[in-house]
């Protein structure tokens, strides 16, 4: 494979010939039919049906997934969300009718979905592939034009990106361009009709500051602690390896894994060896060590590496101990699963999102703990309650604020194409996935037409006279 494609001058038109070609291409596509738009996703499910061991490569060579992992993340997600939006596209953009209130009788009312326009994607490298092309889907399917710029700390599947994209679409329908930090920041001054971004909070809030300019309007997936909650009325066994799969696959850069556990003191001990013993069955079933399992994928690069490491230090500094882990590698950043317990409140570990493979536990006496020790925090992209306690759940749901809740599972709940997907304050701004998505990258356009003149709206111009007030008090008393 070449090398990355790294500055505009390398492509054979700039940043701002693609965005005003996209301008007069999206108005052309304003009049598409579905079946046009469905015909873009097809193309895109036969090129990723064909490609799965280009896409299995590229990721094995940016961080070593393994190739099953990759089907079960990045491909399979993407091409769930292309068969749900071919299966519901018609129904989606379909005008949908509404009833007018006695006030506007006479009148009829629908509301159009309209493609934003151009459309900018900032992708993050965590799952390099799914998180460009799933948010690209939803933008397909509403009708937009789109300039996608998937991450630079992935190099080998943001050039497979490219390149399928290359293949499948003209540049004035859909155009890559890779690079880093200097491309986003020359990306982010066009005035685009939506940006759809996925990444940490802090660039987050650089992306809605240079959207805040144009008064563009942005998707924000962000991050976040995510915490477990897994009380003493909980199948121990069974939430620890669910905790030990959300958390370690992917190499525990999941923007919904389990960051920390927050564990009833009196079933802490028990979970601790509950995830040990899981955390080896799933991820080094050989008993050869973490670093020669081809289960087990790697941190994308050394300044991750570098950055994990000083949080287990310094937790360590803190008074944490390890019950799992502790040997690494540099020159390969191998970091194994690892278990921290007893660690301060006040160690970077329990503030920052850790992004890597490990797991604090902590402990709780009473729920209401738990509960404040959460809203202590920014809001986080999930929540997770391992328990058959049905206050303690209610009090959970009631009492907390996260993008998401999953009970006795994690993590599942971004597979599921029929529910909103996002974050909230903090961890986010906005919703995808299916109808979600599709509503993210479409302008809800409300159309009123008049028809037998019927409404009250003529009796009501001026002059103000008597006959007018008493129609108005009228209205506002019984319409
Ligand atoms: N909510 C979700 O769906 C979701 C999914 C995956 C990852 N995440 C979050 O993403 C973060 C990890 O991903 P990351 O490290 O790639 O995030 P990041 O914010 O560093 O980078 C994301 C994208 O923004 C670009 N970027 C970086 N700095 C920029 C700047 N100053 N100006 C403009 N663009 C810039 C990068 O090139 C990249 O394409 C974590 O916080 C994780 O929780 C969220």
């Amino acid at each position: 494979m070449s090398t990355v494609k790294t500055t505009p001058e390398t492509y054979s038109s700039s940043i701002e010939e693609v965005f005003s070609k996209q301008q007069k291409q999206s108005l052309l596509m304003r009049s598409e039919n579905t079946k046009q738009r469905a015909r873009r996703l097809k193309a895109l499910q036969l090129w990723i049906e064909k490609n799965q061991k280009s896409i299995q490569d590229a990721i094995y060579r940016d961080f070593k997934k393994p190739a099953v992992e990759v089907n079960i993340t990045e491909i399979y997600p993407v091409l769930t969300e292309i068969r749900h939006a071919l299966e519901n596209l018609n129904n989606w953009a379909k005008p949908a009718k509404v009833d007018a209130p006695l006030s506007l009788v006479g009148t009829t009312s629908y509301i159009q979905y309209e493609p934003k326009g151009v459309c900018l994607i900032i992708a993050p490298w965590n799952f390099p592939f799914n998180l460009a092309i799933g948010p690209l889907v939803s933008a397909l399917a509403a009708g937009n034009t789109v300039v996608l710029k998937p991450s630079e700390m992935t190099p080998h599947t943001s050039e497979l990106i490219d390149t399928m994209i290359g293949e499948l679409f003209k540049e004035d329908e859909v155009r890559v361009f890779n690079g880093g930090i200097e491309i986003s920041q020359e990306l982010l001054k066009l005035p685009f009709d939506h940006i759809f971004f996925t990444g940490s909070p802090a660039v987050g809030k650089i992306v809605m500051k240079a959207a805040a300019e144009h008064l563009t309007s942005v998707t924000l997936e962000l991050g976040g602690k995510s915490p477990a909650i897994v009380d003493q009325t909980c199948n121990l066994k069974d939430a620890a390896e669910k905790i030990a799969w959300g958390k370690f696959i992917n190499n525990g850069q999941t923007c919904v894994a389990p960051d920390y556990v927050l564990a009833h003191h009196s079933v802490a001990d028990a979970l601790k060896e509950h995830l040990i013993t899981a955390a080896r069955q799933l991820f080094d079933s050989q008993k050869q060590g973490f670093d020669l399992s081809a289960d087990y994928a790697r941190i994308v690069n050394r300044k991750h590496y570098d950055r994990i490491n000083e949080l287990i230090s310094d937790a360590l500094e803190n008074g944490a101990e390890i019950a799992m882990g502790g040997e690494t590698k540099p020159d390969e950043n191998f970091i194994p699963p690892t278990i921290l317990t007893g660690v301060s409140e006040n160690a970077t570990v329990m503030e920052e999102e850790i992004f890597g493979p490990v797991l604090p536990i902590q402990t709780y006496d009473k729920i209401e703990e738990a509960i404040e020790f959460i809203n202590g925090k920014p809001k986080p992209l999930a929540l997770y309650y391992f328990g058959r306690h049905s206050s303690n759940k209610k009090l959970i749901l009631n009492n907390t604020s996260s993008g998401a809740v999953c009970i006795n599972d994690c993590v599942l709940h971004f597979n599921h194409p029929n529910l909103p997907f996002g974050g909230v304050n903090n961890s986010g701004l906005g919703k995808s996935h299916g109808w979600h998505g599709f509503m993210a990258f479409s302008n809800e356009k409300p159309v009123l037409k008049q028809r037998v003149g019927l409404t009250t709206s003529k009796t009501v111009y001026p002059p103000y006279n008597n006959r007018v007030r008493q129609i108005v008090n009228l209205l506002m008393k019984y319409f």
